[in-house]
């Protein structure tokens, strides 16, 4: 049965990383947060306080479930493994920070930043098409599941970039022009089939935070 009612989605990308901090790309790579991601899981944790969720879904990756672990003892909820919500996987990317990956694979590297939709990296990276494909499908997952209910879900950058292409309908191959900010607030919303944008990048909670991509 098809639910119309509105479901709100706070989406939150996880703590700071040392990678993050090293502008190294992690992808699949699992990567825990270091002590100031730590600090900012418990301060989204916190300004969350009071906020009703129905449930809490997060990528499965360690840097995401560390975040909503703290957000989640903090609201009563278990956190459900999504593995839809991972970061787009950046195959032989992975480990490098952006400066090498420009240095070494400068033509991959260009295709990479001009957001050519069908390029996937070499040794089983996504395509910038397959990861949207695969995030869309989650999101309408979630959001079919509760309609007329709000829920958390704590991913990554890319993921952040998606879903806020689809919720403004702004293209995949457009220049990003909006921030994602280890654990700021955005909220989108999905009703009768469409996605809208609530509020994005609310880090009043925090200070000093890395944007994902920073050249982008
Ligand atoms: O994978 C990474 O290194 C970055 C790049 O977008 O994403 P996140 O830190 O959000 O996982």
């Amino acid at each position: 049965m098809t639910n119309n009612s509105a479901c709100r989605i706070c989406l939150i990308r996880h703590g700071e990383t040392a990678w993050n901090t090293e502008r190294r790309l992690q992808g699949h790579i699992d990567v825990p947060l270091n002590d100031t991601g730590l600090a900012q899981a418990e301060a989204a944790a916190r300004r969350l306080a009071g906020q009703g969720f129905a449930a809490l879904y997060s990528s499965d990756l360690q840097r995401a479930r560390q975040t909503a672990a703290a957000i989640a003892c903090h609201h009563g909820l278990g956190a459900e493994p999504e593995h839809r919500l991972r970061e787009r996987h950046y195959g032989l990317f992975q480990g490098l920070t952006y400066e090498e990956a420009e240095h070494r694979h400068p033509e991959l590297y260009r295709r990479f930043k001009a957001r050519d939709a069908t390029f996937a990296f070499p040794e089983s990276g996504e395509s910038l098409h397959d990861f949207a494909a695969r995030v869309h499908t989650a999101l309408a997952d979630i959001a079919r599941r509760h309609g007329g209910e709000q829920v958390l879900v704590v991913t990554h950058g890319g993921v952040l970039d998606i879903a806020h292409r689809l919720a403004t309908g702004t293209a995949l191959a457009a220049p990003r022009t909006f921030p994602i900010p280890n654990a700021a607030l955005n909220w989108i919303e999905h009703q009768d089939g469409s996605w809208r944008l609530l509020a994005w990048a609310d880090e009043s909670h925090l200070r000093g935070s890395l944007d994902e991509l920073p050249n982008a």
